[in-house]
């Protein structure tokens, strides 16, 4: 099962742990680096901070939360080899894994609930690459 990595900011703290509780119910292997506290944070350190593990090779894929899930996929995608989608329906948390080879997912707290969450979270982790022409084009993002 992969490795995921899961952070926030301070808009995203219970989503988060819903998140992290959910999969790791299904058997990932979860690191929350959170924060734990609901105090005002700033987001590109959390995106940062989870893009670097997944670079690094400590964790396979991320799962990362703001308000709207923009300004921490922006800080992410700053991280070279990091490409991470902010999605709000399930047919794109598929799809950026099978035709962008997504190693990152972005949320929105504030922008959609914890059952619809959850199903995108479960298609983004059910989803692989699928290679071929796929490939040659996430290629070309990555230069
Ligand atoms: O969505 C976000 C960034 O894209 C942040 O969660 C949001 O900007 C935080 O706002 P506030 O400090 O007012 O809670």
């Amino acid at each position: 099962m992969p490795r995921v990595v899961l952070s926030s900011d301070h808009a995203a703290i219970d989503l988060r742990r819903t998140i992290a509780a959910h999969i790791e119910a299904k058997g990932y292997d979860v690191t929350d680096i959170g924060p734990q506290t609901t105090e005002s944070t700033h987001y590109p350190k959390h995106g940062q901070a989870a893009a670097e593990a997944v670079v690094n090779g400590e964790a396979d894929l991320g799962i990362i939360l703001c308000g709207t899930g923009q300004g921490i996929m922006m800080a992410a995608n700053k991280v070279k080899g990091i490409r991470c989608g902010v999605c709000s329906d399930t047919f794109s948390a598929a799809m950026i894994r099978a035709h962008n080879n997504a190693n990152m997912l972005s949320l929105g707290a504030r922008v959609i609930g914890e059952g619809l969450a959850l199903e995108i979270v479960d298609a983004f982790l059910g989803t692989e690459f699928e290679g071929g022409r796929h490939a040659t084009r996430v290629d070309m993002i990555e230069g």
